[in-house]
């Protein structure tokens, strides 16, 4: 058991000894005295100072001087390019199979589609209960439209998917498992490997939604068989709010269509046509125009990660959990707070959730002193430690300060 009065030095020597520290000078308000700790990295993570020049750069020089000769001059290749990026320093992606676009609930629904085509004959598809309200209400609306029959799966209150608990729904009907890697709520970790197999073995497809995994775990999806993939950008990978997703598609299923046959899919887009005839390769999954400056912070990070290194993100991302939830136990469960996450750490992603019956009422006090977890329903506050921009100390500020709120409650 940890004894509450070590917490602090630990915290300090936990950051002293910490390689990745040095990187959360990197970003903008990490030393802002009004924020003494930003814990919800996990739903916008922070913006690094250098996207504030590229910023500046794509639209003075680019946009500014260049105008839309711009189109001709990258932008048109930006989202394969970054993409490709992505897939080489965070995913375990080959190049020619992750494309930044849309959001994630568009993107959700072009490849749920996709994938659906492809298993014509089948009429059921799965999905956890717990999974992120949009990912369940867009397989809603599709399984409604196409006639489709849904299995849930009934995941533990702080956990998520296992291989068992698939195996379990999943069989010769199946079309297609949605799932999310990391769990918006209770932060558990899938096995995705594991799980990708056992869909496999059923002759079903999966479609994975990595939001809070990408950025913080790493992942194999070649290597892994991984079908198709999703995930936003405006957590882990710091593009700012309303920053496009991203999607993966092996491959071996590029030969798959989308249902949204937008100009910028298609095979000659400034031929100008008539009839929709899809582009080859990871293109024909984009549809319009992509957003230039709403993608341009995305780059950052992406180096970012690729200079610190996905393996030594999980590490820190790993110790950060760890550490906050030793200062749960020794300063927060005395008040009767709950750990509503896995305790194994290698069960869980960047984030903890904690429940109490008077967290709805104390987010509000906690975000008026510049403490930022957020509140999911029921009773959660969610912890999320962004690995590069978040510190132990920075933790411990955290949780001591919503013991200071619940012991005055
Ligand atoms: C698992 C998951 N999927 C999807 C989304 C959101 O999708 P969108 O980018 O379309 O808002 C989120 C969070 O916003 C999420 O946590
Ligand atoms: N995407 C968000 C938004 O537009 C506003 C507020 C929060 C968000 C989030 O990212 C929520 C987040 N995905 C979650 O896990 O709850």
């Amino acid at each position: 058991m940890t004894d509450a009065a070590t917490l602090p030095s630990r915290a300090r020597r936990l950051d002293a000894e910490d390689p990745l520290a040095r990187y959360r000078a990197r970003f903008i308000g990490h030393d802002d005295p009004a924020v003494p700790a930003y814990l919800d990295g996990n739903s916008l993570g922070r913006p690094l100072a250098a996207s504030v020049q590229r910023v500046q750069e794509l639209m003075v020089e680019q946009w500014g001087g260049r105008l839309i000769r711009g189109w001709d001059e990258g932008w048109l290749e930006l989202p394969a390019q970054l993409g490709d990026e992505l897939g080489r320093t965070a995913l375990g992606a080959a190049p020619g199979q992750c494309l930044i676009a849309d959001s994630t609930t568009v993107l959700l629904y072009k490849l749920i589609h996709a994938a659906l085509s492809a298993r014509p004959g089948r009429h059921r598809v799965v999905i956890d209960r717990d999974n992120f309200p949009t990912d369940r209400y867009v397989l809603e609306g599709i399984a409604a439209e196409r006639g489709l029959e849904l299995d849930w799966l009934e995941v533990p209150y702080d956990g998520g998917a296992d291989v068992e608990l698939v195996r379990s729904v999943t069989g010769d009907q199946t079309a297609l498992v949605v799932l999310s890697h990391v769990a918006y709520r209770s932060g558990h970790l899938a096995d995705m490997r594991a799980i990708t197999e056992a869909v496999h073995d059923t002759g079903a497809l999966v479609l994975w939604d990595l939001c809070h995994s990408v950025g913080v775990v790493p992942v194999e999806l070649d290597a892994w068989e991984v079908d198709l993939a999703v995930g936003c950008s405006y957590k882990y990978l710091n593009g700012g709010p309303g920053a496009p997703a991203w999607l993966y598609v092996r491959r071996g299923h590029q030969q798959l269509t989308q249902p949204i046959q937008g100009w910028l899919g298609s095979e000659d887009p400034f031929g100008m046509g008539q009839g929709y005839s899809p582009a080859a390769g990871i293109r024909r999954f984009a549809s319009g125009t992509p957003p230039i400056i709403g993608m341009t912070a995305i780059a950052d990070m992406v180096a970012l990660i690729g200079e610190a290194g996905i393996g030594a993100i999980r590490e820190k991302s790993t110790a950060l959990t760890q550490f906050a939830l030793e200062a749960t136990d020794a300063l927060l469960a005395p008040h009767g707070v709950v750990l509503a996450s896995p305790r194994n750490p290698e069960q869980r992603g960047s984030h903890l959730t904690i429940d109490h019956p008077a967290f709805r009422k104390i987010t509000a006090r906690l975000w008026e002193r510049g403490i930022i977890p957020d509140y999911r329903n029921p009773n959660g506050l969610r912890l999320g430690l962004s690995p590069l921009s978040t510190g132990f100390e920075e933790v411990y500020r955290g949780v001591s300060a919503i013991a200071e709120e619940l012991a005055g409650d």
